[in-house]
């Protein structure tokens, strides 16, 4: 379970209070208006970014003495996930080891990471010969590889048409629920949270403004999300 409480960030003139709790293994949604805080909540659950009062618990741990690199999940971005230079296969294996110094049962990792993401035959492309989906695809194999309980997604879709940001989230929701990871995602499109996430949180001017069960969210929105939906 993750459980954000009462936690306050304070970024030049811009403040944020927020309290979240994610249950283990779900799925849930942040939306809301640009300039929100929807990136920021996750920024700081990755250990991004420094916090004032508050507290993140992971699964009980609290995340505050943590470094980025020791807390317990994996972030995916819309884009720059990839390292250009390196082929599929070497950037997936960085999930495993930064030296990229694996043994063959950890490379047999990778190649089923990147069986899972339906990429097996492109192992050894560089990214740039690769279409959006793809790349997204190869960083989702390296994010699940890493095997870590929480996955944080920023708008990792975005750029991907209608039918393929469909795709995505249906792989993402079932190859989570396979390993069982807990997934919080930032996204502007309502009917990515109504699709995929157990859970919808709305985000607005440094709060959440509504949170709930996400087939009760739209159905009984409050004038904050009237307002956002228009
Ligand atoms: N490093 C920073 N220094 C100062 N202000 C910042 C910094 N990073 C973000 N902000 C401000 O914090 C607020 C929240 O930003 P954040 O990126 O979390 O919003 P968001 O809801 O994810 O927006 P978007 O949907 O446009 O990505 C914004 O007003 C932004 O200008």
């Amino acid at each position: 379970m993750i459980r954000i409480d009462h936690l306050f960030i304070a970024l030049d003139d811009w403040q944020m209070t927020v309290s979240l709790t994610v249950k283990a293994g779900s799925f849930c949604a942040l939306i809301g208006p640009s300039g929100a805080g929807k990136s920021t909540i996750l920024n700081a659950i990755a250990g991004f970014l420094p916090h004032g009062s508050g507290q993140i618990f992971i699964d009980g741990q609290d995340m505050a003495p943590l470094a980025p690199a020791d807390r317990p999940v994996s972030m995916l971005f819309q884009d720059h996930n990839l390292f250009n230079h390196m082929t599929v296969a070497q950037n997936v294996a960085l999930g495993i080891n930064p030296t990229l110094k694996l043994n063959k049962q950890q490379w047999q990792k990778v190649h089923d990471a990147l069986d899972q993401v339906e990429l097996s035959g492109m192992a050894e492309r560089l990214p740039r010969a690769l279409s959006g989906g793809q790349r997204q695809r190869a960083s989702l194999a390296r994010a699940i590889l890493r095997e870590r309980p929480v996955l944080l997604l920023d708008e990792p879709f975005a750029a991907l048409g209608p039918a393929l940001r469909k795709d995505m989230l249906k792989l993402v929701s079932t190859l989570a629920e396979k390993n069982g990871q807990t997934i919080i995602m930032v996204t502007h499109h309502p009917e990515d949270a109504r699709l995929a996430a157990d859970q919808t949180a709305l985000v607005q001017d440094g709060a959440i403004a509504q949170v709930g069960p996400s087939e009760t969210f739209f159905a009984n929105p409050t004038e904050a999300l009237k307002a956002y939906m228009g």
